[in-house]
């Protein structure tokens, strides 16, 4: 995780349409010092678990298709995950890895109770195939497997994802350099410690490497707590929907100044109040405050990454 700690910091510092405002960082951190926000891992209560290897394979399943809900108005995360978790649970086999690469668009459509084209349905119908595929292949069919490689460490998970898997290389390049956000990746990762509480398949000794997880949503909420700063060309391009292209200079700025801004925020309140805090912890409390927002206006990009 350190190459997506230091290749966003060098964005965060050469950025033309995305400033981090450190006073506005410091606020947020003032007003979190007597009160560090705790949001529980599946506060909507609409993800599969039964404390068991299933829950990986279903965790991963999620995550490989955890990206770009907005082009469908109607669509969000949670048709996903719930959808995902009554899949399961009406089949306990669903998420077999042959099963996984045989699956077509209006079958995953079903699955997730939706009766249109879902966006980007090729794309996440080849995902699918692809996790299948590449598990039979390195890890007997099982997640589970995946992550009993990793010997305890999430820094391990999210290199062991990249390498195997292409879906989860989240990488740019910005004005020359390559820029890696890796959030699929991370955020599984992320999931496994916070369904299974830092325990069994969630327990990682080294929680406290993963950044936030660069989105749509959480830009957005920086911006709103005068954390993030646009340019008035971006900041109008946001207000009319326009879409930004992925891998521009705006998008990646969004992206890299949000982790940046949050290690900072992370670093600030650690030393106000004297505890260890993770980003993890920061990012879910980021991300419910904006999907809780109706008004909160995001940054429009297709993209598989997020
Ligand atoms: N940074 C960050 N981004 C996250 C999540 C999650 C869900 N995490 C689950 C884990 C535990 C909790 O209980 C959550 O349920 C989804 N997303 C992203 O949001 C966007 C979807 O937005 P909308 O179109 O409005 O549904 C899309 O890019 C999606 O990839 C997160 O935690 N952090």
């Amino acid at each position: 995780m350190e190459e997506v700690r230091s290749t966003t910091a060098w964005v965060a510092t050469h950025s033309s349409h995305v400033t981090v405002d450190f006073t506005g960082i410091e606020k947020v951190a003032e007003n979190m010092k007597n009160s560090l926000p705790k949001v529980e891992w599946d506060f909507e209560g609409i993800h599969y678990f039964d404390n068991g290897p299933l829950t990986v394979q279903y965790l991963l399943v999620l995550d490989a298709l955890n990206f770009c809900f907005w082009p469908d108005e109607e669509m969000s995360y949670d048709h996903l995950a719930s959808g995902l978790k009554v899949t399961l649970e009406s089949d306990k086999s669903a998420f077999d890895a042959d099963r996984l690469q045989k699956y077509t668009g209006p079958q995953l459509r079903k699955m997730l109770n939706w009766s249109r084209p879902l966006p980007l349905e090729d794309e996440r119908v080849r995902l699918l195939h692809e996790v299948g595929l590449e598990l039979e292949r390195s890890f007997e069919g099982k997640a589970s497997k995946l992550v009993e490689s990793c010997d305890n460490s999430a820094a391990k998970l999210v290199a062991l994802m990249t390498r195997h898997f292409p879906g989860f290389r989240d990488h740019t390049v910005y004005k020359g350099h390559q820029i890696f956000l890796y959030k699929r990746a991370q955020i599984f990762a992320a999931d496994l410690w916070g369904a299974f509480k830092g325990q069994g398949y969630g327990d990682f000794e080294d929680i406290s490497s993963i950044t936030i997880f660069a989105d749509y949503i959480v830009p957005a909420v920086l911006q709103q707590l005068g954390v993030l700063r646009y340019r008035s060309s971006l900041d109008n391009i946001i207000k009319k929907n326009t879409e930004i292209v992925s891998g521009s200079e705006e998008e990646v700025e969004l992206r890299a100044c949000s982790v940046y801004a949050v290690e900072k925020m992370k670093e600030l309140i650690s030393k106000k109040t004297g505890k260890q805090v993770l980003s993890v912890e920061l990012d879910l409390w980021l991300w419910a405050f904006g999907i809780q927002c109706p008004s909160l206006q995001h940054h429009r990009t297709l993209s598989i990454y997020y």
